[in-house]
């Protein structure tokens, strides 16, 4: 189904997936495909990618992919019992948080940024819910590079859901996604190319 919204984005297409428990629109071209190409270049060669450790049965094991922690100074973030400080803002990442606050009408401080190297990288089942990222976030996801599939099903009923996230896509999650279901991007070995996925987050500053 598409439709348009009623703000100033009336230009860009959407899609809207009214789930059990959550909500997911998807505006396939948010970026125009010659922008995802030079974001994507830039991005590549311009941040600092690590490829983390976590800590699983009391070992540390490197996780299948490199990945930058990004944002506002306040914005440091634990998961897997590790604490990540926020690099400073890139100055197009930045400038993409601004223009998706704007766009979506609400605040984007920090970004997880990963990079898939090919399609044996991947990022398995979880949820964004992290008690510093407030009860029910709304998380912003762009991808530039290779189209990969993007799964989630339901913590506790059957419903399952797989979607192609192409370059210059924009994928909403919000209205309880995060509490009622699990994403995640599965590997796909035929995928011999990179893809850079931005999932913007917000965390509010500490009284
Ligand atoms: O790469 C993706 O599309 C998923 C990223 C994701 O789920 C995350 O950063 O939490
Ligand atoms: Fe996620």
């Amino acid at each position: 189904m598409t439709r348009q919204l009623h703000s100033d984005n009336q230009q860009y297409p959407l899609q809207h997936f009214s789930l059990p428990d959550a909500h997911l629109t998807l505006w396939s071209n948010w970026l125009a495909s010659d922008e995802a190409l030079r974001l994507m270049q830039q991005l590549q060669q311009q941040l600092m990618w690590t490829q983390d450790s976590i800590v699983m049965f009391g070992k540390a094991v490197k996780i299948p992919r490199y990945q930058v922690w990004m944002g506002d100074a306040h914005c440091s973030y634990r998961y897997s019992g590790t604490t990540f400080s926020p690099q400073a803002w890139h100055p197009a990442v930045q400038a993409m948080a601004q223009q998706l606050s704007r766009f979506l009408n609400q605040p984007f401080n920090c970004v997880l940024l990963n990079l898939y190297a090919d399609g044996q990288q991947y990022m398995g089942w979880h949820a964004d819910n992290e008690p510093e990222l407030g009860h029910d976030p709304a998380i912003a996801s762009v991808s530039l590079g290779a189209s990969r599939r993007f799964e989630l099903k339901h913590r506790s009923a059957a419903w399952q859901l797989a979607l192609d996230l192409t370059p210059g896509s924009l994928l909403l999650m919000s209205n309880g996604c995060q509490q009622h279901w699990l994403h995640r991007l599965p590997k796909q070995s035929k995928v011999d190319a990179a893809r850079l996925n931005l999932t913007f987050r917000y965390i509010a500053a500490k009284a």
